[in-house]
């Protein structure tokens, strides 16, 4: 059995993230993998029931946080966790870095007490030891904010996040910013201004050369 593989998705609202999610699995299909996709906040009964606060209730942003860590626990333990102790590759549309990007850096919260709340929803008491769950990979699209709010404003009805000023979304760019230099060997950056079809194959080369994908000329052979 392959050893399973957690990869997600980030970047502001608007970057391109749930446009691709689609293109990378069905190129972990095709290559006999099992793929498990889901989201956050969501991916539960419970989580998505979360989500629907979180997205169109007014609320602080220490209650935000903790229905967003909320949410993750439930996810992490029913979801993910189980579908990485069958092989497979979830990959996941949002995790803890939208967290640090999005009541961190945009909201302003503590990023000290984030980094405790991620301890502490992250632990996971394991059959032979116990460790933190973190992504083996983060595909983080990076957009320029006017171009994201772009291409939101045709595509649907503003939810609580999307309806943010341009100076949010700025912050929380930078806050993705910051989380891959902490991180640089989790994060690959993903030129997300570029045409739908450059961006896929972009995501698929990156994924390719940490060597869990053939390489686009091998496939094509
Ligand atoms: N590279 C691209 N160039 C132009 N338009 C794009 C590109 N990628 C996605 N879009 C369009 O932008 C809109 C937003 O895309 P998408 O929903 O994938 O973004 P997202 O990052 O998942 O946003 P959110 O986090 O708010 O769900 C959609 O209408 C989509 O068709
Ligand atoms: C995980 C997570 C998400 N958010 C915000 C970011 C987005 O605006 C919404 C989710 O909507 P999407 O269309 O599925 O991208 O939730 C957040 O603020 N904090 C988080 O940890």
């Amino acid at each position: 059995m392959s050893a399973g593989l957690f990869i997600t998705f980030e970047g502001i609202d608007g970057a391109g993230k749930s446009s691709h999610i689609d293109t990378l699995a069905q190129a972990f299909r095709a290559a006999g993998r099992l793929v498990t996709l889901t989201r956050e906040p969501g991916g539960t009964p419970l989580a998505e029931k979360l989500r629907q606060l979180l997205l169109h209730d007014a609320m602080d942003a220490l209650t935000e946080v903790l229905l967003v860590f909320a949410a993750r626990r439930d996810h992490l333990r029913t979801v993910i966790e189980p579908a990485l102790a069958r092989g497979a590759v979830v990959l996941c549309d949002r995790f803890t870095d939208a967290t640090f990007a999005y009541q961190g850096a945009g909201r302003g919260f503590d990023l000290g007490v984030l980094s405790q709340l991620e301890q502490l929803v992250q632990y996971i008491q394991g059959p032979e030891a116990d460790f933190m769950r973190n992504p083996d990979m983060t595909l983080w699209f990076d957009v320029a904010p006017h171009i994201a709010a772009e291409r939101l404003a045709a595509a649907r009805a503003p939810d609580r996040f999307e309806a943010e000023p341009l100076a949010f979304f700025t912050r929380v760019a930078a806050g993705y910013a910051d989380r891959a230099r902490q991180a640089p060997a989790r994060f690959a950056r993903i030129d997300a201004a570029h045409p739908p079809a450059q961006v896929a194959a972009q995501v698929l080369a990156e994924v390719a050369a940490r060597g869990w994908l053939p390489a686009a000329r091998d496939s094509a052979a």
